[in-house]
């Protein structure tokens, strides 16, 4: 199959891929990015919280910084991340894939007992993905999957941490025009094909609007 080359739009194509903890972010980008570049496509690979001075802050201060400051701190890292990186890599034509996103934000700042009109509001400029993918599963399974690969800090050793995620992940998107992908049964190869062709579909309408 053959998608459309991103050369042929003005500006690249943001997708965002989130879902709880374990279910598979990051090997799914990695699949996707390979199926896209098969294609032909210039890909880029992104994440959050970012590599720069905010995000590694974040990161750093996650275990022991709570509440409003760190939903802050992940936002100001969104903010910069989408001026630093996100958006000159658009302006390039390509295709930004990033692991986490704004449904981070508005999820994980939850388990501090964050009110999600505050977590709206403080992501509210951020720049909308094209696509904004959601994985969802049984959290049981993505609670095995957690515990084989290891907690990598304090919202993921918190007991029953899957169940809330998902829970906090259906609040935070319910209002959201997103792909949902059950990602429980099927391996990270298929779902990537499920998503490129999705892009696929999606390259359809524009087709027509930039050709006229
Ligand atoms: N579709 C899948 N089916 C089964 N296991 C998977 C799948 N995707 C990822 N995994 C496994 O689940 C674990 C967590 O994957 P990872 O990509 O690190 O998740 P995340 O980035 O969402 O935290 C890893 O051990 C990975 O090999
Ligand atoms: C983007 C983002 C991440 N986080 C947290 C969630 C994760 O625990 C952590 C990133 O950890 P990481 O190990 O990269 O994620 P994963 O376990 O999914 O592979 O940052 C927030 O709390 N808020 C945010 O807005």
């Amino acid at each position: 199959m053959t998608l459309r080359p991103f050369s042929d739009h003005r500006r690249g194509l943001l997708i965002s891929i989130d879902g709880p903890s374990g279910a598979g972010k990051s090997t799914l980008v990695h699949h996707l990015a390979q199926l896209l570049v098969a294609a032909g496509e210039d890909v880029h690979i992104t994440a959050e919280p970012s590599t720069g001075p905010i995000g590694v802050l974040a990161r750093q201060l996650t275990e022991t910084v709570t509440g409003h400051a760190l939903a802050c701190l992940y936002a100001a890292d969104r903010y910069h991340h989408v001026e630093t990186e996100i958006r000159p890599h658009l302006e390039l034509g390509k295709a930004v894939i990033s692991d986490r996103y704004v449904p981070s934000g508005l999820v994980m700042q939850r388990f501090d007992g964050l009110d999600p009109a505050f977590l709206w509001a403080l992501n509210a400029e951020a720049t909308r993905p094209d696509l904004c993918v959601i994985l969802e599963a049984d959290p049981d399974i993505i609670a095995r999957r957690l515990v084989e690969r290891g907690a990598h800090n304090r919202f993921q050793l918190a007991p029953g941490s899957s169940h809330a995620e998902a829970h906090f992940y259906r609040q935070a998107t319910e209002r959201f025009d997103v792909l949902r992908v059950d990602c429980g049964t099927r391996p990270p190869e298929r779902l990537a094909e499920v998503i490129r062709d999705r892009l696929t579909a999606f390259f359809a309408a524009p087709a027509i609007e930039t050709s006229a």
